[in-house]
């Protein structure tokens, strides 16, 4: 047996006797229920928002990829489907703040605390801070479903825990936790549970493109903000008024989109044969931008998009190459995220994409000077799409966006040299991060004659259905708390 089932054993064993001495009703219904019971009794949204928080702390998953799966696998209604999204996206982005107000309230250093409990706990106090739930519902759920799936000690464990937990709110909490910092990035980690250095690279990235450090607090904001449904439908190919019929409207920012608060997109024809697809805002015009931005002479016929996966600017990117009879060659060296870009593209006709499997710092010297227009959407730290993946701000590394930005650099100087003269580059991140973005393009630019960068903020503004004002010294960058798209940074590089 593991040391997880012995403890539960244990703990079921001690409340057992807690409820024999107390002789009453409870004693024969947790003798006479089994786990799997006990399970079904546990409140479904909270159970799915566990599920996915432990797979998250245990397995290293992804809470976008593992909630959809978990609602339909315990076949969740509308209802309980938005309560366990907010209750595990919640509890995920909001984990920092919500591990020190837990320090404070147990007699150990949380590191000695189970995983499993912390997962429950931190699920608790989401309930209890951030949440309309009442506090004795926040506390019974949690305990109840602890019960089930830890063990009745844990339970009443993190029910102690949990009762000290909402003795204040979290406006009080933080008050106390602040107490004696005056640090500005430390009072800002703990009140937008953001880890400290992807503060001080916003702060950085929001100088370097002109903004100002007093924004911080609206972008870190913005960060924790549910995020919106995103549909492109692709030009040519894709119909949203089936969308617009459902809880769609249509996005101001981008034609052929459509934004939704609670739609469920699964359900729409145009997602399901693939013409319509769920994409940010931000890629849709970076990706416009690119094919709209102005060639040199020449042909106007082969595209790339060298870091394809998993396609979703390489199926836009393909529909509009289809309108100007050109082609797209989508590249991603990973096989099963091939895979997926085929299938992202196989709503657009065949005679216009091809996929390739290459690693993309080969291609310049593979196909020197071949194409017309190059996306990189280069492998990324995601430190601008922070709100549709609500682990990654803790999962993330300071010696992960070292390792990116040499890839990054690279992908670059190979694309660059895949390009023709008088061809046209998109280098795109989803990040603000300035080591990915402005340093990338300068150092892989520094020192040569034949590259212009073209006016990014311009190219946005031409695709664009209202000024954007993203540009800066050339190169441009969507923000979440400006523009409400994830933070898309891009350069766009002409080969003279
Ligand atoms: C930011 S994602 C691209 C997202 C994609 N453009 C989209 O809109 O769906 C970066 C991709 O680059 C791929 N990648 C990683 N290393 C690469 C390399 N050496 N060459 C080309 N692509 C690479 C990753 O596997 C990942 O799929």
């Amino acid at each position: 047996m593991s040391d997880q089932g012995r403890r539960n054993d244990r703990g079921r064993e001690r409340n057992r006797g807690a409820n024999r001495a107390r002789g009453g009703q409870q004693a024969r219904k947790y003798s006479e229920s089994s786990p799997a019971q006990r399970l079904r009794e546990a409140d479904p949204a909270r159970l799915v928002a566990f599920e996915v928080l432990r797979a998250v702390s245990k397995d290293n998953a992804y809470a976008n990829l593992v909630l959809p799966s978990k609602i339909r696998q315990y076949r969740l209604d509308k209802r309980d489907a938005g309560l366990a999204t907010e209750l595990s996206y919640g509890a995920l982005r909001a984990r920092g703040s919500y591990d020190a107000i837990i320090a404070r309230c147990v007699d150990r250093e949380i590191s000695d605390v189970e995983e499993a409990i912390m997962d429950a706990l931190r699920l608790g106090a989401h309930q209890l801070l951030a949440m309309r739930v009442p506090p004795h519902a926040a506390v019974n759920q949690t305990v109840g479903l602890a019960r089930a799936v830890i063990g009745a000690g844990p339970a009443s464990f993190i029910n102690a825990v949990l009762r000290k937990i909402g003795s204040k709110d979290l406006a009080e909490w933080l008050i106390e936790l602040s107490a004696g910092v005056s640090d500005p990035i430390k009072l800002a980690a703990l009140e937008f549970a953001h880890p400290e250095w992807i503060i001080r690279a916003l702060r950085q990235a929001l100088v370097a493109h002109g903004r100002t450090v007093q924004e911080i607090d609206e972008l870190l904001a913005a960060d924790n903000a549910a995020p919106v449904v995103n549909l492109v439908a692709l030009p040519g190919l894709g119909s949203l008024t089936e969308a617009f019929e459902a809880e769609f409207t249509p996005g101001p920012l981008v034609v052929n989109s459509a934004l939704s608060s609670g739609g469920d997109p699964g359900r729409l024809g145009g997602v399901r044969d693939g013409s319509v697809r769920v994409q940010d805002v931000g890629s849709q015009l970076v990706a416009r931008a690119l094919a709209a931005a102005p060639l040199g002479a020449g042909p106007d016929q082969h595209w790339l998009d060298l870091c394809a996966g998993p396609g979703g600017k390489a199926a836009l990117l393909a529909a509009l190459a289809a309108q100007r009879g050109a082609q797209l060659v989508a590249n991603e060296p990973l096989e099963h995220r091939a895979e997926l870009v085929r299938k992202a593209l196989s709503a657009v006709p065949k005679e216009h994409w091809d996929v390739m499997i290459e690693d993309g710092r080969d291609f310049g010297s593979q196909e020197p000077e071949r194409y017309d227009r190059i996306m990189v959407d280069a492998p990324c730290s995601g430190l601008g799409a922070l709100r549709r993946r609500p682990e990654a701000r803790w999962r993330r590394t300071p010696a992960e966006v070292a390792d990116l930005s040499q890839l990054q650099r690279e992908l670059l100087a190979s694309a660059l040299k895949a390009l023709r003269p008088g061809g046209v580059l998109a280098y795109v991140t989803c990040s603000p991060h300035p080591a990915e973005t402005n340093a990338v393009v300068d150092d892989v630019l520094r020192g040569r004659s034949d590259i212009e960068l073209l006016d990014a903020g311009e190219a946005l503004d031409a695709v664009a259905l209202e000024p954007l004002s993203a540009g800066h010294e050339k190169t441009a960058q969507l923000w979440p708390h400006l523009h409400h798209t994830d933070a898309m940074f891009l350069a766009l590089i002409r080969k003279k």
